[in-house]
């Protein structure tokens, strides 16, 4: 790291320049400094450096400070937002130091004040956010412990669309899945030791003074902020946790954005109870928005999102991180999507939603004062399509399309006001002018009367003064120093009038001004200036007339966005073949001809459809836990995932690819799926495979759809075949979860006996000549075979290393047949810890292998008996 030598001089030896860029970066040492001087943001010394390797940008020198040179970079001010763009995405936050005198007027220096900060999670700037997904500022609150772990505070904002959120959880694990879930882009915590390795590695983490965080203060700070007596409203009162991350979040915010945020106005609890569990690593597996590789088209938030608009994607998106238990919201989302088939409404909708825009983030920048003329055109034009829209709506027989249409509201009013303030196309910013349209207001059309019809009022004048003076070469014209003229040639400035007042005098002519001229001149150079003054004025009074509005125009985004999604789910039931899911309260599962629905959109063949029952109502409880087997590649983990998309599916009010689906309650869904992504963590797959297990262990419940893949592969054959065992046992007996168990170990499928709960299903594959066809079918039973090796040449192995693993297939099945390992016994189910898979000791089997028979005499043989007994 290069060492900065000029900041450490004295003060008083650097230039005043430099010293008010040193006042200014004292106050935000740890954020890169734009400081505007003309038309750049200059960023000097370390933060020139660090610009110019982040940015690519030349780092140059600017002159000395302190008898050193100034290592400078900087950015032009008309394209710094692509810049910013950059450096936010890469997690830096900028402090923006605008000159905030005039140059042209001040005398000595400009003044020059941070205006604002820019941090990964707090920008609403239209070209620095991604469209389609939540631009979250996290903080976290840490609490003592319990008996369920250290207790976390969560509070989140998207100041992009003025969402407040906390929550509160128990247990790093629970912390690690809030995390997955808002996949935040800044967070906050106290700037102390001890914080887990999934906060460690959040993105744009920041260390904070640790009484940021305190919950008393908090408390003062949010009742405050919200102008109320309690928090008891927002469901905030008893949760200390929350209440302290939540005034960390607020704090932040107003430092850096340094102005009210009238869109801020309540916060809300999430609480764990309402939406089905999914841990960070379940998120990870089912490839919901992302895929290992970093695909998100792939996925099923690829598949499922044909919204619109894109507070509608980010809407769905959210949804689909955050299913819900409770079936009254789900069920009306149903009703609500087959109104819209039935009808076919959603197609004129949808068209009709073409028109929106992002109306909920354009009114976060209304509420900031920071949207542009642009946005709202857009808020007009997506205004206009309300009544549309609405007519659609009003004879679908939905509640909750009814509930929707009435927030829709009606802003007749605005739409009107808007459509007659604004040109039909403003232009990207206000500053020059020609926003507001002709006829909104009368003395603003009288200056642009002025300034425009300039040009006509000269050539007038200059008919005039010539038949007045009777010179035919008598000029009008204008120049900046010496304003507007009226020029006469030398030969004829003798017969000037008197009124003419001599101006300037050039070799061949002369210039003069006349009263009438100059009182035009006045009108015309002040009317420009004063158009835009009037034009920027009328454009804050637009801002306050929306604002007057804001909270039902919002609840107008909110349940546009929600009509996206349902038209969305719509769409895609008719276009992907899905079908409504009936969301039951007695438990089990039940899935006729399910398909993947990323599988099915990728593949140009058909899909095997697969059906799944979980019958917990028949006798002895029925089914709990099926072992599938089949030949790799066989699709066993299509089978799975697919069985919990569907089911996560259902839980967002969606419809599912599946020909019926009866589906229970359902508290969770864990998956141990072996992805071998967390080497980065410095954890062998073995160790996070196991890390993954124990949680489910620990948290699956009979109400939760446990997806377990290949359990025990990642150590020596024994020990994952003990553990697979053990793990099969303990979710079937204690946990009693709905669960789908792959495993490659045949000696599972012995584990299905009557009345275990446990049955078998397997995947089959057949050989034609050298070909294998897999036919991707499940059914009842174990597999008999494997194709490991089949799908091995399939993959192009050697075919020298094919022929002998062959050879040694059949040696190894030739001595399985000699020594073949007992089955498990149902009774075994009952007391997992004896079962009795293999010899208690491999001391014993040690021995028993060092002997060789034909060297034993009868007396040695009976000793060697004793020996092993002893052993086992
Ligand atoms: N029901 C299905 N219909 C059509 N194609 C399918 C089906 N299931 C799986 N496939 C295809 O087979 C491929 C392999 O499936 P999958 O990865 O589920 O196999 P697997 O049995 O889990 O394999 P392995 O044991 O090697 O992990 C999939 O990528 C998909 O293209």
């Amino acid at each position: 790291m290069p060492v900065d030598p000029a900041p450490a001089a004295k003060p008083a030896e650097h230039t005043p320049l430099m010293k008010q860029y040193f006042a200014a970066k004292a106050e935000h040492p740890d954020v890169l400094l734009f400081f505007r001087m003309g038309d750049f943001y200059e960023l000097f010394y370390d933060d020139a450096r660090k610009a110019a390797r982040l940015l690519d940008i030349t780092l140059t020198q600017r002159g000395q400070s302190a008898g050193q040179p100034i290592p400078m970079a900087g950015v032009p001010v008309h394209a710094y937002e692509g810049y910013l763009a950059r450096l936010v995405a890469l997690g830096e936050s900028v402090a923006i130091c605008e000159q905030i005198g005039d140059p042209a007027t001040s005398k000595g220096l400009v003044e020059r004040k941070v205006v604002r900060i820019v941090t990964p999670g707090t920008v609403t700037d239209e070209a620095l956010l991604d469209e389609r997904r939540d631009t979250l500022l996290l903080a976290i609150a840490r609490g003592g412990m319990s008996s369920k772990g250290r207790g976390y505070g969560l509070a989140w904002a998207d100041l992009a669309s003025g969402r407040l959120r906390a929550s509160e959880v128990a247990g790093e694990d629970a912390l690690e899945a809030e995390l997955a879930r808002l996949q935040p882009a800044e967070t906050l915590i106290a700037d102390e030791d001890g914080w887990p390795p999934c906060v460690q590695e959040a993105r744009g983490l920041r260390r904070r003074p640790p009484w940021l965080f305190d919950a008393d203060s908090g408390r003062r700070q949010l009742l405050q902020f919200f102008g109320v007596h309690d928090l008891t409203g927002f469901g905030l009162d008893d949760r200390p946790l929350a209440i302290a991350a939540a005034a960390a979040v607020l704090g932040y915010v107003e430092e850096t954005q340094k102005q009210r945020l009238p869109h801020l106005r309540s916060i809300a609890l999430e609480s764990g109870e309402e939406a089905i569990a999914m841990n960070a690593a379940t998120r990870r597996h089912l490839e919901l928005d992302t895929r290992v590789d970093g695909d998100t088209r792939a996925t099923l938030l690829g598949v499922l999102d044909s919204t619109v608009t894109p507070m509608g994607g980010r809407l769905l998106r959210r949804w689909l991180h955050r299913p819900l238990r409770e079936r009254a919201p789900l069920r009306q989302r149903q009703h609500a999507v087959q109104a819209l088939l039935d009808g076919g409404t959603h197609v004129p909708l949808r068209e009709a939603f073409r028109g929106l825009g992002d109306m909920e983030r354009i009114l976060a920048r209304v509420a900031l004062r920071s949207a542009r003329p642009r946005d709202l055109a857009t808020l007009r034009d997506g205004l206009g399509a309300l009544p549309a829209i609405r007519a659609l709506l009003a004879p679908l027989d939905s509640p909750r399309l009814q509930a929707l249409h009435a927030e829709l509201g009606e802003h007749d009013a605005t739409a009107a006001h808007l459509q007659a303030a604004l040109v039909a196309q403003p232009p990207l910013l206000a500053r020059d002018g020609g926003v507001i349209a002709d006829g909104f207001d009368p003395e603003l059309d009288e200056l642009r009367r002025l300034s425009t019809h300039a040009d006509q009022f000269l050539l007038d004048l200059e008919a005039r003064e010539r038949a007045a003076t009777g010179i035919a070469s008598l000029k009008v014209g204008y120049n900046r120093v010496h304003g507007y003229y009226i020029e006469i040639g030398k030969a004829h400035s003798d017969k000037a009038p008197v009124h003419y007042t001599r101006r300037q005098t050039l070799t061949g002519a002369e210039r003069y001004i006349t009263e009438e001229l100059k009182g035009f001149e006045d009108k015309v150079l002040s009317a420009r200036e004063r158009a835009l003054a009037r034009e920027k004025l009328l454009y804050e009074g637009l801002l306050d007339t929306l604002n007057g509005v804001l909270e039902p125009l919002r609840r107008c985004a909110l349940a546009l966005s929600e009509l996206d999604v349902l038209a969305c789910f719509a769409e895609r039931a008719l276009a992907l073949d899905w079908n409504r899911p009936e969301l039951r309260d007695a438990p089990g599962l039940r899935i006729e001809r399910g398909r993947h629905p990323v599988v099915e959109a990728l593949r140009d063949a058909p899909f095997e459809p697969n059906d799944l029952v979980f019958d917990a109502e028949a006798e002895g409880g029925g089914i709990r836990m099926y072992i599938v087997t089949g030949p790799n590649m066989g699709g066993k983990s299509t089978y799975m995932r697919q069985n919990a998309l569907i089911v996560l599916l259902a839980h967002i009010g969606s419809f599912v690819p599946a020909a019926r689906a009866e589906i229970g309650p359902i508290d969770r869904i864990l998956t141990r799926i072996g992805a071998g992504d967390d080497l980065a963590r410095g954890q062998s797959t073995f160790m996070v495979e196991m890390s993954e297990t124990a949680y489910i262990l620990h948290h699956a419940t009979e109400q939760s759809l446990v997806l377990m893949d290949e359990i025990g592969r990642g150590t020596s054959t024994y020990d994952g075949l003990a553990l697979a065992d053990a793990v099969a046992r303990q979710l079937a007996s204690v946990n009693r979860s709905y669960t789908l168990f792959a495993t490659h170990y045949f000696e599972l499928t012995a584990l299905a006996e009557p009345g275990s709960g446990i049955a078998n299903l397997h995947l089959d594959a057949v050989e034609h000549g050298d070909a294998l066809v897999f036919m991707h079918a499940v059914r009842p039973g174990p597999a008999n075979r494997s194709f490991g090796l089949q799908v091995a040449a399939l993959a192009g192995l050697p075919r020298a290393a094919l022929q002998q693993a062959r050879a040694r297939l059949a040696e190894l099945e030739a001595q399985a047949r000699e020594a073949p390992v007992p089955a498990m016994s149902a009774q075994a189910l009952d007391a997992p810890q004896q079962f009795g898979l293999f010899p208690a000791s491999s001391a014993a089997l040690e021995a028993l292998a060092a002997l060789d028979p034909d060297e034993l005499s009868p007396k040695q043989a009976l000793e060697a008996l004793y020996r092993l007994k002893a052993l086992a």
